[in-house]
């Protein structure tokens, strides 16, 4: 039973969604790129092949063409990630054979400076560094390999310029997307949370309860709604003024946050209306949660400028599979029962009614 109550913290924004936010970015960086890699693959395979360099041309010939087909993908694809890594790999791998060619001067070892860059605009922060540390070791050896001899190119100041100037591309292309992946989580908190309350809104609690809905259905456990509504609301703003009314929603807020298990999910449905969704709970368990809400806040001594404040409410109570299959459905019932809880004088919980969950139960016996 719901006695182990704990403080409700925020939910973190899901990586999935954050993947999500960052796709059209990371799309347009990679169109970018290919158009790039097959103009500079025709253009560079030329300037190769007029010197005779022909393996170098055929590699970069054989880039440019093979970032065409990626380009057409780009497009069309519902998997970006792995066309990124299609595209990274022997991008990567091409521009360290093209270092590693004894003809190609130094001053190729510049392109080094666009592994950092690319890795983290294409892949993020984590995966952006793991790349960019991958190829830069490489590339160094690569270095170290062709030019240990050579004392022109050996001058320490040119190495510590290489050195430190892939380092700070590194960095700052680093720093970039850790700040970038905070300002879209707090965005997406933000555009996800009810202004006065804290609480999650409606766009949230629709994302956890499709998210807890599959669970619920892939370990056949239940899971129940409670439409929660302040009773006579108007009058309190009426009465008390309106900034008592924001008082008394932000109490009952951190009410809900202090009863609930951490696994629930209270939001703000709008106005003075609240949906909370309980996992793993069935009908019987939700009805006795809400009415120690419902205790909870008629017991509650709440005062603006000295005046008593007194709140009640009422709830309607919907579960899945007996109520209905989504979201809307549950609402849509649970709004109803709400009703009649009005309707019968406010200030209770209206469960549903023993048939609906004796039919539903019978019917998943069978
Ligand atoms: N202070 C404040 N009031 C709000 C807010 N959102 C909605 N309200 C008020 O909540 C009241 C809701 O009134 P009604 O829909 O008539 O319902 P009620 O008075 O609670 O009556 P019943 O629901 O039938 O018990 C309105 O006066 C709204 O202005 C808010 O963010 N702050």
């Amino acid at each position: 039973m719901h006695k182990n109550y704990r403080i409700a913290e925020p939910m973190d924004a899901h990586p999935d969604t954050l993947t999500q936010l960052a796709r059209p970015h990371r799309k347009a960086v990679l169109v970018a790129l290919l158009w790039i890699t097959i103009s500079g693959g025709i253009l560079f395979g030329f300037l190769n092949a007029m010197k005779g360099t022909w393996a170098l041309a055929g590699v970069e010939w054989g880039m440019g063409l093979y970032s065409a087909v990626l380009l057409y993908y780009a497009h069309r694809t519902r998997h970006l990630e792995r066309w990124i890594l299609a595209y990274i790999f022997p991008f990567f791998t091409a521009m360290m054979i093209a270092l590693a060619t004894p003809t190609a001067s130094v001053t190729i070892f510049g392109w080094v400076l666009l592994i950092p860059l690319v890795s983290h605009l294409l892949l993020g922060r984590r995966a952006g560094l793991a790349i960019s540390l991958l190829f830069i070791v490489v590339a160094a050896i690569i270095f170290l390999w062709r030019f240990m001899d050579d004392t022109a190119v050996m001058d320490a100041r040119s190495v510590a310029n290489m050195i430190v100037l892939t380092a700070c591309i590194t960095v700052f292309s680093h720093v970039y997307e850790v700040s970038r992946e905070r300002s879209e989580t707090q965005l997406l908190h933000m555009a996800q949370t009810d202004f006065l309350t804290g609480l999650p809104n409606r766009s949230r609690i629709k994302m956890f309860f499709e998210r807890e809905k599959s669970r619920a259905v892939r370990e056949g456990q239940p899971l129940s709604l409670l439409v929660i509504d302040l009773d006579h609301f108007k009058q309190v703003n009426d009465h008390h003024g309106h900034e008592a009314g924001d008082r008394a929603l932000i109490f009952f807020a951190d009410l809900l946050r202090r009863r609930l298990r951490t696994t629930d999910l209270a939001g703000r449905l709008g106005g003075e209306e609240f949906g909370v969704i309980l996992v793993n709970t069935a009908t019987v368990t939700a009805s006795q949660v809400a009415e120690e809400l419902r205790q909870a806040l008629a017991t509650a001594n709440i005062e603006h400028s000295g005046e008593a404040i007194p709140l009640s409410l009422s709830v309607g109570v919907a579960e899945l599979g007996v109520d209905g299959e989504t979201l809307q459905d549950l609402l849509a019932v649970g709004d109803s029962r709400l009703y009649q809880a009005k309707e019968q004088g406010r200030n209770r919980v209206v469960p549903p009614p023993v048939t609906s969950r004796a039919a539903a139960s019978s019917q998943s016996d069978r």
